[in-house]
């Protein structure tokens, strides 16, 4: 009883949330929008009115028709244009309040600070449940869910005004019809939700259906699907899943085809005794022709008021979605530090500078020091980085390396903030970061990550991405080239058809697609804007991988002097790269197990010694042609 009085609740709140989404439309479209239904949930009274009127007009010798046909014309007329605007005042309503709860939820996803939240599996699932693009046919938007719920409110409109026209004929008659149409919708309803169920147990074979069809059309996979011969095994998985899900619901429709003869006998059994009762009632001379006839029509009117389901389904798929944006509200509403203390106000304020375009003072690189910092990834068995000192000092070079799995890239998103520590912190001129505020820490850090994102924009806007906001035009022509050049991508915009602005996607009409190589410098390139917009700290992990050893060779030899007052850490395995730098740490076991220059570390004699010999030995054996052609010693 608990439980039904708690669903029921739960229900109410979730159908007022729909209705309450309404006025998010404008209100002015709205109003028109209600006006609108109201008048097509009284037409099947007014209709069997302006009939009855008709047809007594019509058997009475010497009465006039013409004012009950023009009633009737009215009436048409009516309906006619009612449906008319309907259909373009509920795709209006929908695509406003389907496009702002969409942005919402962007909204709420984009302004957590953290990775954490969104790599959650469970905010994950939130998402796909609340982002509201229906893929299945049991998933309705928040609009078609609100609107279905207005339908439902006004179709008691349309039932009480059926059902005061056939009380004027015979209050028993109401009854008469409401009690079946009830035990009707009962019966329906009672499959859709049937229905419903089969489709959602479904779901994971159906989404694994998705996966195994989408691999046949997209680009990426072709090439593998072709390169393994795997197209008749991918297409054959898909078919599998596709039957164990649709097998059952198949077999659900079969049973409901066979359970309409009930649902048929419930309708039209008691809806013909009422019609013939009336009927009878009419030719022993209570009522007219006209109003039997209106009674007919409006009787059915209350019939289909009561029986009609579509605009429940719509509230029932709709009322997921809501709950979801709910439960992901209430899960990523975090206050952002955005209070500095006076200790880094400073930090917070700097102008931030393009070189050669404005006059403001160059800001100085932190002091950045990684202090005991401890750091999990939630559901993981144990800690990555564990107890870790390190320190970055204010534009020096330093270069992490260590084996895979170590570490390294956890430690570039902590010390960018996109990971909060478990335990220890990470400081900027002795100043906690967390006081400082994600997004103003983030401006003084830039990051190349590893798997950075090849956003299907211009070149000019892939790189001009290094900052957005701010007060300076967006994006800064001079900044973008300065930071290309840097990068080395010279010779490549001048191959490319419509240079700066050309989009990097074949998908896009005059879009071209990079290599792997000329995609990492275009990210370099976004991370040096980045600096040259004010970021004085510079993670690069393993910025290089994709590039030829001259470019990579050439990078190296400007990095000093394009990063001129930024703190650099590099992370990479090629030994060879990396002892050109300041300072080499080398991360094991979640800790800094070895730290000094390249010979310092040489005449330790300990892991990184080690590594370096190995590839040192490797590249002689002709692995590598660094060493062998000098461009590397
Ligand atoms: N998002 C994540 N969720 C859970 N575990 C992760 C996640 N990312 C990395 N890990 C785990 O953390 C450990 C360290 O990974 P990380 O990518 O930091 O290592 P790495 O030193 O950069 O490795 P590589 O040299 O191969 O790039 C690995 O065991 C990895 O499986």
């Amino acid at each position: 009883m608990q439980k039904t009085v708690r669903r029921l609740c739960a229900a109410t709140r979730e159908r007022t949330a729909l209705l309450a989404l309404l006025p998010g439309a404008g209100r002015p479209l709205l109003a028109v929008l209600v006006a609108v239904r109201v008048l097509q949930a009284l037409l099947p009274a007014a209709t069997a009115l302006v009939t009855a009127r008709l047809l007594d007009a019509a058997a009475t010798p010497g009465a006039g028709t013409a004012g009950a046909v023009l009633l009737v014309g009215a009436v048409l007329l009516l309906g006619q244009t009612c449906s008319v605007f309907q259909r373009p005042l509920v795709t209006l309503v929908r695509g406003r309040i389907d496009a702002r709860h969409r942005a919402d939820v962007m909204r709420l996803l984009t302004r957590t600070a953290t990775l954490d939240v969104v790599e959650s599996a469970e905010v994950q699932a939130l998402v796909r449940a609340a982002t509201a693009d229906p893929r299945e046919w049991i998933e309705k938007t928040p609009a078609e869910g609100a609107l279905g719920q207005l339908s439902v409110l006004v179709r008691w409109v349309g039932l009480v005004s059926t059902a005061a026209v056939v009380a004027a004929w015979s209050w028993w008659l109401v009854p008469l019809l409401v009690v079946p149409a009830v035990v009707v919708r009962h019966l329906v309803r009672g499959q859709w939700v049937r229905h419903f169920r089969i489709w959602v147990d479904g779901l994971p074979e159906n989404r694994r259906a998705h996966y195994w069809g989408e691999l046949t059309s997209a680009p990426a996979e072709a090439k593998e699907l072709r390169t393994f011969g795997l197209g008749a095994w991918v297409v054959d998985r898909r078919q599998r899943h596709l039957h164990a899900q649709l097998d059952d619901v198949w077999a659900d429709d079969l049973r409901a085809a066979r359970e309409k003869w009930w649902v048929l006998l419930a309708a039209v059994v008691p809806l013909g005794a009422a019609f013939v009762v009336a009927a009878v009632g009419t030719t022993r001379g209570h009522g007219t022709v006209g109003a039997l006839a209106g009674l007919l029509a409006a009787g059915w009117g209350v019939f289909s008021a009561v029986t009609g389901t579509g605009d429940a389904l719509m509230v029932e798929g709709a009322r997921p979605v809501v709950r979801a944006a709910e439960a992901l509200r209430a899960r990523l509403t975090e206050p952002e530090t955005e209070t500095v203390p006076g200790a880094v106000r400073e930090i917070e304020t700097e102008t931030r500078h393009v070189p050669g375009t404005a006059t403001a003072p160059e800001p100085a690189a932190p002091h950045v020091r990684l202090e005991g910092v401890t750091f999990a990834y939630p559901g993981s068995s144990g800690p990555v980085l564990r107890g870790l000192d390190l320190e970055i000092r204010p534009g020096e070079l330093l270069a992490v390396v260590g084996l895979n799995g170590a570490g390294k890239s956890t430690l570039t998103k902590v010390l960018a903030g996109l990971y909060e520590p478990s335990a220890g912190r990470v400081t900027a001129d002795g100043v906690d970061v967390r006081a400082i505020g994600a997004r103003a820490w983030r401006r003084r850090v830039t990051v190349v990550h590893q798997d950075f994102v090849r956003y299907q924009l211009s070149l000019e806007d892939n790189i001009a991405l290094g900052q957005v906001g701010g007060d300076r035009p967006w994006p800064d022509p001079d900044a973008v080239r300065g930071a290309a050049t840097d990068a080395g991508l010279g010779p490549v915009v001048d191959g490319l058809p419509a240079g700066w602005r050309t989009p990097l996607a074949r998908s896009r009409t005059g879009g071209v697609d990079l290599s792997g190589g000329q995609w990492q410098q275009v990210a370099l390139a976004r991370a040096l804007y980045a600096t040259r917009a004010g970021a004085r700290v510079l993670v690069l992990d393993e910025p290089t991988a994709h590039l030829d050893v001259r470019t990579e060779a050439e990078l190296f030899r400007r990095l000093a002097g394009i990063t001129q007052g930024v703190s650099t850490v590099l992370v990479s395995h090629r030994l060879s790269t990396v002892r050109l730098a300041d300072r080499i740490v080398l991360l094991a076991d979640g800790r800094i197990a070895e730290s000094g220059t390249h010979d310092e570390l040489m005449a330790l004699g300990g892991s990184y010694a080690h590594m370096f010999a190995l590839q040192a030995q490797r590249f002689a054996r002709g692995y590598d042609d660094r060493l062998e052609t000098g461009v590397l010693s």
